[in-house]
């Protein structure tokens, strides 16, 4: 829980409003009920439900930029209704949703919320004592938000950059292994709610010391940047490919399974045996795949590529080995495939 909040700054923004709201909001709604204002009560715990449903959501499903969004909407459409229902002293509330929005919503979309609300509030010229404390109240509202999306814009890019650079390989250009963790987690926890098959292959560059020795390390280095552009281009978008140390490399396979997952694997293999150079000769890879089985933890799943990996190796390099996560339906543990013995 400490995690996905220190990891995910929108859902610790939306964990925030709830808990402030639930803390906030319901004082009023009790001292509102108990002084037989209805409708006040009413609003606010209709705004209390909504907060409650939205940030329920956000930690269920991860969809954090739909519930913040959702979020951003509701809390300053709940402040122009309190404006309404309660009058001068509903607009306070106003100024507290105007910033939030920029933490909820992307900063384009909260202009939006946010005009939307200043307007609403403005055209209900009977909150307002006066023309001069509506315009005051209009002038103060563009300045908090025109503050607010200075700063949340700075941040979110900030925020991206650094994020950027804590998950890419600098050589490569491809995510790291710390991004793989996150992926991989995602991805059994996907399986376990959609059923959708997923298949890691673990790919490891053969005989990489021999090219960095005779060649240098610059050398070695083109290998592996010519290895993640060729990866990239023969396989689908919604692969993923991570460093995972070395000349180590995993391949995540959202959606593909049986003989697709062999197709695609064999066309990379020998797209990789055919393209990928050194200055002495071409340079192949070796691989070890497993399919996530039903309830299977990420260790487990990586531990047995890993070990269709090491036998790939074994097995002669330039080979992918299969593990296979149902021994029923296979009469061996493993399945071993193209392997050409060197
Ligand atoms: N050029 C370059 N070399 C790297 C990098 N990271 C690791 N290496 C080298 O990769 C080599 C890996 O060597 P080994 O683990 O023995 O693997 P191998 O020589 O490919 O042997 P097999 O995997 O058994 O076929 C080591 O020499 C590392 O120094 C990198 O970023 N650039």
């Amino acid at each position: 829980m400490f995690y996905r909040l220190k990891t995910d700054f929108r859902l610790s923004i939306i964990t925030l409003l709830g808990a402030s709201a639930i803390l906030g909001i319901t004082p009023f709604a009790v001292f509102r009920f108990v002084q037989g204002n209805l409708l006040a009560a009413l609003v606010d715990v209709t705004i209390l439900a909504g907060i409650i449903v939205s940030v329920t959501y956000a930690w269920l499903t991860g969809r954090t930029e739909r519930s913040g969004l959702f979020l951003a909407v509701m809390t300053s459409s709940s402040a122009v209704v309190v404006g309404a229902v309660t009058g001068e002293p509903g607009l306070f509330w106003v100024f507290p949703c105007l910033v939030t929005s920029f933490f909820l919503a992307r900063p384009r979309l909260a202009i939006i919320i946010n005009i939307g609300a200043i307007l609403a509030l403005m055209v209900q010229v009977d909150i307002f004592r006066s023309a001069v404390q509506m315009w005051s109240f209009a002038a103060g509202a563009v300045v908090v938000s025109a503050c607010a999306y200075v700063f949340a814009h700075r941040n979110e890019s900030q925020r991206e950059r650094l994020e950027h650079l804590a998950t890419i390989d600098p050589l490569t250009g491809v995510r790291n292994r710390r991004s793989m963790d996150q992926e991989l987690a995602l991805a059994v926890a996907s399986a376990d709610r959609t059923g959708l098959p997923y298949a890691v292959a673990l790919l490891d560059l053969d005989h990489f010391k021999k090219i960095n020795d005779e060649y240098g390390h610059s050398v070695g280095d083109e290998v592996l940047v010519d290895m993640v552009a060729l990866t990239r281009q023969n396989t689908r978008r919604t692969d993923h490919l991570f460093r995972y140390g070395g000349e180590e490399f995993v391949l995540l396979l959202p959606g593909t399974h049986g003989a697709g997952l062999k197709t695609a694997l064999n066309n990379l293999q020998q797209i990789l045996r055919k393209h990928l150079k050194h200055p002495g000769g071409p340079v192949t890879a070796s691989f070890g795949v497993a399919q996530l089985a039903h309830g299977e933890s990420v260790d487990s799943w990586l531990a047995r590529a890993d070990a269709a990996l090491y036998q790939a190796k074994a097995s002669g390099r330039d080979c992918i080995i299969y593990a296979d996560p149902d021994p029923e339906q296979s009469e061996t543990a493993s399945s071993q495939e193209e392997c050409s013995l060197t």
